[in-house]
């Protein structure tokens, strides 16, 4: 089973345990999808408000996909290997609540791409992050070219992804790659700490949050201004909405139901 589910409250946790470096093998995005999609019910039910991911074992959160694939690739079943990975990421990038990666250890090219997919990158100290595809003839095919581009901008992508050089944790944050560096040790620990803190706020709220940042990435200015306004308008329909006013002017903590 190179996928684990396990729960911290409602906090899902994903453990890949692919040894010896967690690399994305098929069985491996198989369970992952299949777990994305059990997850993507349980945050529907509101019985999920978080996901972490992370890589068993102290070295490797995923050091990429498995090149014992690349072999026997040819144009098709490379497209296909690439299209395999993007669309399994997409489905983790777009689950209604927010995904957290514990990057533990070495996140390289599918690694980081899955690091990327993500909202929020916590890294230990230790953690070494880059696409080094260009060794292997290759490009980033788990979606690498477009996240790290929008995450670093245009530059900097072109010179990680050119160089296939690998970044420490420090000097990922120091480029907006990572967005906290802990200890060796303390990634999970740090994620799952982020995600308490989320799972006590209005879920609705979160996932609304989300769906606009998103969305606004990709929309002109006035545009993503729109869809902030129709997100915003949509919460005032809810119960929560009211119930954080109220809590407020009657100086108590909220009670929020996702409703
Ligand atoms: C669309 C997506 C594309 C991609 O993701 S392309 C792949 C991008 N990733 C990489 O290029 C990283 C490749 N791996 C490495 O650079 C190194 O490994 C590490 C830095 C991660 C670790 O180095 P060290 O500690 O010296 O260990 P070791 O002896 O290199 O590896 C231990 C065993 O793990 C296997 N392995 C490592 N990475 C992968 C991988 N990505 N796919 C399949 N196997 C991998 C090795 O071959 C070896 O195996 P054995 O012990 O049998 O010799």
């Amino acid at each position: 089973m190179p996928v684990h589910l396990e729960y911290a409250g409602r906090t899902a946790i994903i453990r890949l345990d692919n040894p010896p470096v967690n690399a994305l093998s098929a069985a491996l995005l198989k369970e992952l999808r299949e777990a994305i999609q059990k997850l993507r019910q349980q945050i529907e039910a509101g019985d999920v408000r978080a996901v972490v991911v992370t890589g068993n074992g102290p070295k490797s959160f995923v050091a990429g996909a498995d090149i014992t694939r690349f072999l026997e690739l040819d144009p098709v079943s490379g497209r296909e290997l690439a299209r395999e990975g993007q669309v399994i990421f997409e489905e983790l990038a777009f689950l209604p609540c927010p995904v957290i990666a514990a990057v533990n250890g070495y996140a390289l090219g599918g690694g980081l791409e899955l690091a990327m997919a993500c909202d929020i990158r916590i890294a230990a100290a230790n953690a070494r992050l880059g696409q080094p595809e260009v060794n292997l003839g290759l490009i980033p095919g788990y979606g690498g070219t477009q996240r790290l581009a929008r995450l670093v901008g245009p530059g900097k992508a072109k010179e990680l992804i050119f160089t296939g050089e690998t970044l420490l944790a420090e000097e990922a944050l120091r480029i907006g790659l990572v967005d906290r560096v802990v200890p060796e040790g303390k990634a999970l620990e740090e994620a799952l700490r982020v995600a308490a803190v989320i799972d006590g706020k209005a879920p609705l709220a979160v996932r609304a949050a989300k769906e606009a940042i998103n969305r606004g990435l990709d929309l002109p200015l006035d545009k993503g201004l729109e869809a902030e306004a129709d997100l915003f308008g949509s919460l005032c329909a809810t119960e929560d909405q009211k119930e954080g006013a109220r809590a407020f002017l009657e100086k108590r903590s909220p009670q929020f139901r996702g409703a």
